[in-house]
């Protein structure tokens, strides 16, 4: 069981030893994110910098995850899906932060997560500048994912927040069988349909999609599978997010054995200069994931 506080070394730390405080610290915080949600399920006024209209809870993660992330030695900037602007902290390492993705699920009490991943580089940070990830997932028990040192590990996170590693080493299984995908079917574009009427297709491929891309893609990680927000007619870098949310989903699936594409290549290989900037994203085992580009190819 790891207890390991969170308290401020007055020192710099090593590299690895602020990773595992900021995984102490998301682990810590995630009670406290669950017990404030059933009276923050409404939407505050205004838009994030994507324009969309957050909810109560978003504002609360948020808040607790700047206040307790910030306080460590070694973070030197925080930023999230609900702030425009990148917050410098101290010096060192960069986090980037979803505090609670899938917040529309919140309402028909469904799956969420806080997706949390961590660069030795200035933000907006490229791919090759991830040196950890992390997901808590809000489902009927509360996990944490994480992929640091080359290895992705699930935990339970007890309410206290304490955790306590549950799968080690793990990798996606070989013969997948859950696929999910994003946006409406309409606005597919051609291609991508005819990559999905195959996979419908396969008998040994049922679909299970919830609605929190966090959530979809643990299914994959458990049962192995596919996972895709896709390209869509008229929104060619579909809905989710670079830096909070692609490349840290293409991290840990690629770190569990799969592979990560925005349609073209790997998410990790994907530069964008804005923070807030969007891609297509497709997870899961390689077998299912490299048809999408070859489809998308033909477009
Ligand atoms: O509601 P839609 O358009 O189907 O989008 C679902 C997708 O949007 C998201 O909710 C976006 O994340 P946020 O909730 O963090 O904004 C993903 O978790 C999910 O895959
Ligand atoms: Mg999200
Ligand atoms: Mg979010």
């Amino acid at each position: 069981m790891a207890t390991e506080e969170s308290s401020l070394p007055t020192e710099a730390s090593s590299a690895a030893s602020v990773i595992d405080q900021i995984v102490d610290v998301t682990a810590r915080t995630a009670p406290d994110i669950r017990q404030g949600l059933p009276t923050r399920r409404k939407y505050v006024e205004g838009e994030n910098p994507s324009g969309e209209r957050p909810m109560e809870a978003d504002v609360f993660a948020d808040d607790l995850l700047l206040e307790r992330i910030g306080d460590i030695a070694g973070v030197g900037e925080y930023a999230s899906e609900e702030r425009e602007e990148v917050i410098g902290v101290g010096a060192g390492l960069s986090v980037c932060v979803d505090p609670l993705d899938g917040s529309s699920n919140l309402k028909p009490n469904n799956t969420m997560g806080t997706i949390v991943s961590v660069y030795d580089a200035p933000l907006p940070a490229t791919g090759d500048d991830i040196v950890a990830a992390a997901y808590v997932l809000y489902g009927a028990t509360t996990t944490m994912i994480t992929a640091r040192d080359g290895t992705v590990t699930e935990y339970v996170v007890h309410p206290d927040g304490t955790y306590d590693a549950v799968r080690e080493d793990l990798t996606l299984p070989e013969d997948p069988t859950v696929y999910g995908f994003g946006g409406r079917v309409p606005d597919w574009v051609d291609s991508f349909e005819a990559y999905v009427r195959e996979i419908e297709s396969d008998d040994s491929m049922k679909l299970r999609y919830g609605g929190s891309m966090i959530g979809d893609v643990n299914q994959v990680l458990t049962y192995g599978g596919v996972f895709g927000y896709p390209t869509l007619k008229g929104t060619p870098e579909g809905k989710l997010r670079v830096q909070f949310e692609g490349y840290p989903v293409g991290h840990i699936v690629e770190t569990a054995g799969g592979y990560s594409s925005d349609g073209e290549k790997s998410l990790m290989d994907v530069e964008k200069d804005e923070l807030h900037a969007r891609t297509p994203v497709y997870v899961g085992n390689e077998s299912l994931v490299e048809p999408i580009e070859a489809h998308l190819a033909d477009d």
